[in-house]
């Protein structure tokens, strides 16, 4: 069995994971932005691995995120509890309606809209990790960037803890390959209108590094 496989979105990310890994069996991959290629290039990374006789016990999607104000604030750390596929459904007069309640063939959905966290390797996270706030993380295709839609999320996912763009992709790819997953993220920016000036990168990147210790 080969070690962990640890994907982010950028360069950025990938680099600050790796600045603070003390265990260097570890992978880490930047995949691109957004949960289509986020997932496809990590199914492709377990397939290979699997293909070549050396699986990875697991996959963790690591990186930056939205917080929800009074949840999970800037610089604070993230463990998902599960993935949720935020924006995937059908929009209606009466509201979104999730994926799951389209009334489709489970088979046709695969996974459906909720992937949860695999239990043993959120557990020694949380134990690694003990400051981490731990709560459901929404994948979305689009950055959440107005107080109506901050407020719909908020009301959709009231436990939900932070936002981002590549955690179900990668969710997806992982219960398709059997292969446990978790969702490590670093608070860069509250959910809300959009503001870049409220950005706080370089301290979601630090705090990305101060926590690559628990990935082992
Ligand atoms: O231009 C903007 O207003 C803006 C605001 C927030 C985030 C972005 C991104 O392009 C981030 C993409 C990248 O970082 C992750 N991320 C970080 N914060 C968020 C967020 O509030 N909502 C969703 N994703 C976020 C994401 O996983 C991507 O990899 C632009």
């Amino acid at each position: 069995m080969t070690g962990l496989l640890v994907v982010t979105a950028v360069p950025a990310e990938a680099d600050a994971v790796r600045a603070g890994l003390t265990d260097h069996t570890v992978t880490v991959t930047p995949v691109g932005v957004g949960p289509a290629v986020a997932g496809a290039a990590t199914a492709r990374l377990l397939a290979l691995a699997e293909a070549a006789g050396r699986p990875y016990r697991a996959v963790i999607s690591a990186g930056v995120a939205g917080g929800f104000t009074g949840r999970a604030e800037v610089g604070d750390t993230v463990l998902g509890t599960a993935s949720i596929a935020a924006d995937l459904g059908a929009e209606s007069p009466d509201g979104f309606i999730p994926v799951d309640e389209l009334g489709m063939p489970p088979a046709m959905l695969g996974v459906g809209g909720v992937l949860p966290t695999d239990a043993s390797l959120l557990a020694a996270l949380r134990a690694a990790l003990p400051a981490a706030t731990t709560g459901p993380v929404l994948t979305v295709s689009t950055v959440t960037g107005t107080e109506a839609s901050t407020d719909e999320l908020r009301r959709r996912h009231p436990e939900a803890v932070a936002e981002a763009m590549e955690g179900y992709g990668v969710a997806v790819a992982a219960a398709q390959a059997g292969v446990p997953f978790a969702e490590l993220r670093t608070i860069s920016n509250p959910i809300g209108p959009r503001d870049r000036d409220a950005w706080r990168l370089r301290e979601a990147l630090a705090a990305l590094t101060t926590a690559a210790p628990a990935l082992r």
